[in-house]
């Protein structure tokens, strides 16, 4: 971990500070009519406002948040303790948050720069609740402007890597929907395109995966030029060079002035920080857990283990790792990651072959097959799934005891979210990486973020070298690789 100071607070919320002036001009302009309900406003809970400034300072400490906000006038918004604090709404939007303690972190820390319309990025570890972070005040802003009298749709937008991690950040918005009579749906390819059409015609929000919403784009079957709402997960994937120009065509008609620009992460690489402040306005940044120009940050409590081998002996290990965890009447949820396709069906064939129950995930699967494989995954009727990195980011998979990387990822990013597959919401995980000497240009990397994590570097990975290599924005993010296990050809492709 980082150092834990006070220093880190970039931004500390003061009592009675500029939020609570601003959004009390904001509420008296409210009452006098004269502002446009369409228009984001926050006003900050009193009993928000009440606590002792030592309780927010503690807070800030102990969760090591930071807060950078590069405008002139920042307000001080103070982070939201408890859901109590949550701004006042006219429905019951708050309900399914019930099954929940308190906000977790990042949610606590984003939310009131969100529900008062300002672009934010957002960067906390793997499994801390980012998609309520971002989901949230994006149904709370569609219910707000619904009280204007004209309705736009779409209003939101949310983009995701993924056609899996799509469909989950839809899951987890319905739950909300209906209470905000705010219509979702969700725009993925592999599947037809008619469904998708119709739904487009009255949903307030999108959630989709690039490549299918530029289709839709360009032949007239949606018009995004009224979103206000913006949000990139995995924001770093979304601006690698695989997706950039997808990102930029669609977000052409939806200007940067009319719109609320949201970033959120758990891997933050200098490569991209450039092109993403091309999309924002003043934005804010907040990141939980340490400083963001460090190298990657993986989840603490996921142990990590790293076993440098011969790339020969992996079958065996990979073997005799399940039939550890698979042994029993109730055998753990192990998730395996390869880097290349064809492997990851030679290790899922391997694997069945040896009676384990397993299913697979890759690109080479089509649609139907990946969304049944992943379910099989998760309702326990396979024990073990074996992944391409299509799965590394977001999937949110209960109870995943174990990560096995059976080959080492591209890039460090793609590690710590891979692990971050496991130990989700507060719970512990446990990770293990083969590392063999093909990967040693990786080992500074891996070195550093194992030593964040206060995770032992066994002696072998140290003998690699612990120099990081400098990160090419062109290599960053070549994640689906549609090639042997030979690493040379170099085509890639990514979800549409
Ligand atoms: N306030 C909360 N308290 C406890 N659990 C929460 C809270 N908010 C969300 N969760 C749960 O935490 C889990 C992880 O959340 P989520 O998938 O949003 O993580 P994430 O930060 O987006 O992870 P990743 O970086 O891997 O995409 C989900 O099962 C979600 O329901």
């Amino acid at each position: 971990m980082g150092k834990r100071s006070h220093a880190e607070t970039e931004l500390r919320p003061k009592k009675k500070s500029k939020a609570d002036k601003a959004s009390k001009d904001k509420s008296s302009k409210e009452e006098n009519g004269t502002s446009d309900s369409s228009k984001t406003t926050y006003t900050q809970a009193s009993a928000l406002s009440d606590l002792p400034q030592s309780q927010i300072d503690q807070f800030l400490e102990e969760k090591v948040i930071k807060i950078t906000d590069t405008s002139a006038d920042a307000p001080g918004f103070r982070p939201l303790l408890s859901f109590d604090y949550l701004p006042p709404c006219n429905s019951d939007l708050y309900a399914p948050l019930k099954s929940f303690p308190a906000p977790t972190s990042i949610q606590a820390a984003t939310w009131p720069l969100l529900f008062a319309g300002r672009d934010v990025i957002g960067i906390a570890e793997t499994g801390s609740g980012k998609t309520l972070a971002f989901g949230l005040p994006c149904l709370k802003k569609i219910m707000d402007s619904k009280k204007s009298k004209k309705e736009y749709h779409p209003t939101a937008v949310i983009i995701s890597p993924t056609r899996e991690l799509a469909s989950q950040i839809y899951d987890q918005l319905v739950k909300f929907a209906d209470v905000a009579e705010a219509g979702v749906t969700c725009i993925y390819g592999g599947v037809p395109k008619d469904d998708q059409r119709k739904a487009l015609k009255t949903a307030a929000i999108v959630v989709a995966t690039p490549g299918r919403l530029k289709d839709l784009q360009n032949d007239g079957s949606v018009d995004l030029g009224k979103v206000k709402y913006l949000v990139l997960d995995e924001a770093d994937r979304m601006l690698d060079k695989g997706f950039e120009q997808d990102i930029k065509d669609i977000v052409a008609p939806m200007p940067v002035s009319r719109r609320q620009t949201v970033m959120f992460t758990a891997t933050w690489p200098k490569s991209v920080r450039d092109l993403a402040a091309t999309f924002m306005s003043s934005p804010v940044t907040v990141t939980i857990g340490g400083d963001p120009s460090a190298d990657p940050r993986a989840n603490t409590r996921i142990k990590q283990d790293v076993e440098v081998m011969d790339g020969r002996d992996k079958e065996n290990r990979l073997i005799q790792l399940l039939s550890r965890s698979q042994k029993g009447s109730n055998p753990e949820k192990v998730l395996v990651f390869c880097l290349y396709k064809k492997e990851a069906m030679r290790i899922e064939r391997l694997i069945k072959m040896k009676g384990f129950k397993v299913a697979g995930i890759h690109g080479d699967l089509n649609q139907t097959e990946r969304f049944r494989n992943l379910d099989a995954f998760k309702s326990g009727a396979a024990t073990v799934l074996v992944a391409t990195d299509v799965a590394a980011r977001g999937l949110d998979i209960p109870a995943v005891m174990l990560v096995i990387n059976v080959t080492f990822p591209l890039t460090v990013e793609d590690y710590v979210h891979r692990i971050g597959r496991t130990g989700r919401a507060g719970a512990n995980g446990h990770a293990i990486t083969m590392f063999t000497e093909q990967d040693k240009n990786l080992s500074g990397g891996l070195i550093n973020v194992l030593k964040a994590a206060k995770q032992d570097v066994p002696e072998s990975l140290l003998k690699f070298g612990s120099t990081v290599k400098k990160k090419q924005h062109d290599a960053y993010g070549a994640f689906f690789k549609d090639i042997g296990t030979d690493k040379k050809a170099t085509k890639i492709t990514f979800d549409d």
